[in-house]
């Protein structure tokens, strides 16, 4: 065990975009790659590994089951950590892919000449390049699809024009796709959609850009399970390459607390939890990039106060050169709320989400939290803002019956009112139908369990990729072959 020689016929190296959303599945796959024994190299940038130095401590090397986990780090062309050009992702997509190609592909070699050679890539989205430089040097490439199977479905079929979308002349034209409900024009994520999104241009050609060189990934694994995904999965089964959900993959157990936060989570709030009656807090947060609108904060501000639940709030402090001047807690609230609720800039959400106190969260349903919020049991309020938020806000409540909408998107701003935010609390934890949505939310927190568990639907599909970069490394199968499919 432990030395990087003595593992280097199994290496893997994962490349992060920088951002936290990409960040945590991906260091959750690294973790249990290296417990299946292999080494495994979490890299991203510069300014992404000293960001979770400096909020976690943990960037050393760190023998995890029979294997390795590693982190290492190459530059985007900014040497400041705090760049504010970093926050503007239609300048820092070009950026990073530009100088990012020739950083990383320095790293890779370097790996060959100190004898640790690399044998797979695997990349997240957002960064459709890595799989060029992989193709370039020779090296198999893997995609971890940081986002739900349906969401990937739709992007499929318009990538490949095999069904038609919203447009200019019909924006308000639904999405009938195979395996999925039919999806209404605002229920797309909304890149895609041709009124919604103009300014994210830019996440719309990277998100496609992935599908375009999915030709040059051998596998895409999926932080999802197929219990929760049948239909939206099957007809995605006949199309190469290979998908393999392999979620919810934070389920599984690690031997070694290793995290990937860029900024320091709030422990105190598990201890205020504890203080807390079982199932009375509502949970707030909106993920790692979302900015509200100040109007939006007020409300919510309202809201919270009039249920009077307890409630814990996640903050994040907006960045400095936000054009909206939205995102900032009304300074009333200070003193309105307190004893009220717990608001903090950062917190343990996994711990959160299964204390037993919380009673349902209000959610942007980005998928790394509708992934948590569905192996958690937690009911929810769905207040998606913008991307498969709105696609996955639309599951959550009428595929999954976890919760209600509060909003379809960002744009739906006449219904964000504090009367409404509150009578949604209370739709979901003291309403006719609040039992429906716990009951809804246990039933696939056991199928997340099952799934992870050894011998489980996604347990089976790691260990399947385990056996391809191994196979692959010695040459057994070509990219295109997928020998352990019975
Ligand atoms: O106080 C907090 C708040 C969040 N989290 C974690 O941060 C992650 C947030 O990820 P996600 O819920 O997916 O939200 P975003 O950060 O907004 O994710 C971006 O990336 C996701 C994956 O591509 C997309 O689904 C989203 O739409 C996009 O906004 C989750 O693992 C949370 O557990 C914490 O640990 N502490």
């Amino acid at each position: 065990m432990g030395s990087d020689q003595t593992l280097h016929h199994h290496h893997v190296l994962l490349v992060s975009f920088p951002s936290q959303g990409h960040v945590n599945p991906l260091l959750r796959l690294a973790k249990h790659l290296a417990s299946k024994g292999l080494l495994a190299t979490f890299s991203s940038t510069h300014h992404i590994i000293h960001k979770i130095h400096k909020s976690t401590g943990h960037v050393q090397p760190i023998d995890i089951g029979g294997g390795r986990l590693r982190f290492e780090s190459f530059t985007d062309g900014w040497e400041d950590h705090d760049d504010p050009r970093r926050s503007d992702l239609n300048v820092y997509i070009p950026q990073f892919q530009t100088v990012g190609h020739d950083s990383f592909v320095q790293l890779v070699k370097k790996h060959s000449e100190s004898g640790t050679p690399v044998s797979c890539i695997i990349s997240n989205p957002f960064i459709p390049w890595v799989s060029d430089v992989a193709a370039e040097l020779g090296i198999p490439c893997a995609l971890l699809w940081v986002q739900s199977c349906f969401v990937y479905s739709v992007y499929y079929h318009y990538f490949h024009n095999l069904a038609s979308f919203p447009t200019v002349d019909q924006p308000n034209k639904s999405v009938e796709l195979p395996g999925l409900p039919t999806l209404e024009s605002d229920e797309i994520p909304s890149f895609l959609h041709p009124v919604y999104s103009p300014d994210k241009r830019v996440l719309k050609d990277v998100i496609l850009g992935q599908f375009k060189n999915l030709e040059k990934t051998f596998c895409v694994l999926v932080d999802s399970f197929e219990e929760l995904e049948r239909e939206s999965l099957k007809p995605l089964l006949s199309s190469a390459p290979i998908i393999r959900p392999i979620g919810p993959l934070y389920k599984w157990k690690e031997e070694k607390d290793v995290r990937g936060d860029m900024w320091s989570a709030a422990e105190e709030c598990i201890e205020w939890l504890d203080s807390k009656p079982v199932g009375s807090v509502v949970y707030v947060s909106f993920g790692s990039v979302a900015v509200l609108e100040q109007q939006s904060m007020e409300e919510i501000t309202r809201g919270l106060l009039n249920c009077g639940q307890p409630f814990l709030w996640v903050v994040r402090p907006p960045p400095k050169e936000s054009s909206k001047g939205g995102g900032r807690l009304p300074d009333w609230l200070v003193q309105q709320a307190d004893g009220k609720g717990l608001v903090v800039q950062w917190c343990p959400q996994e711990r959160v989400l299964a204390h037993p106190s919380v009673a349902c969260f209000i959610t942007h349903c980005g998928w790394n939290s509708s992934m948590e919020i569905l192996s958690s049991g937690v009911p929810i309020v769905a207040a998606p803002q913008w991307g498969d938020q709105v696609t996955n806000a639309k599951f959550l409540t009428d595929v999954y019956g976890v919760g209600v909408r509060l909003l379809r998107s960002e744009n739906d701003l006449n219904t964000f009112s504090s009367e409404r935010v509150a009578n949604c609390i209370v739709e979901v934890t003291k309403g006719p139908k609040a039992e429906e949505f716990k009951k809804n939310a246990l039933k696939w927190k056991k199928a997340a369990d099952d799934a992870a568990r050894e011998g489980g639907t996604s347990y089976n599909n790691l260990d399947k990729f385990v056996m391809e970069v191994q196979a692959l490394k010695q040459g057994l199968c070509t990219s295109e072959e997928d020998p352990h499919q019975s």
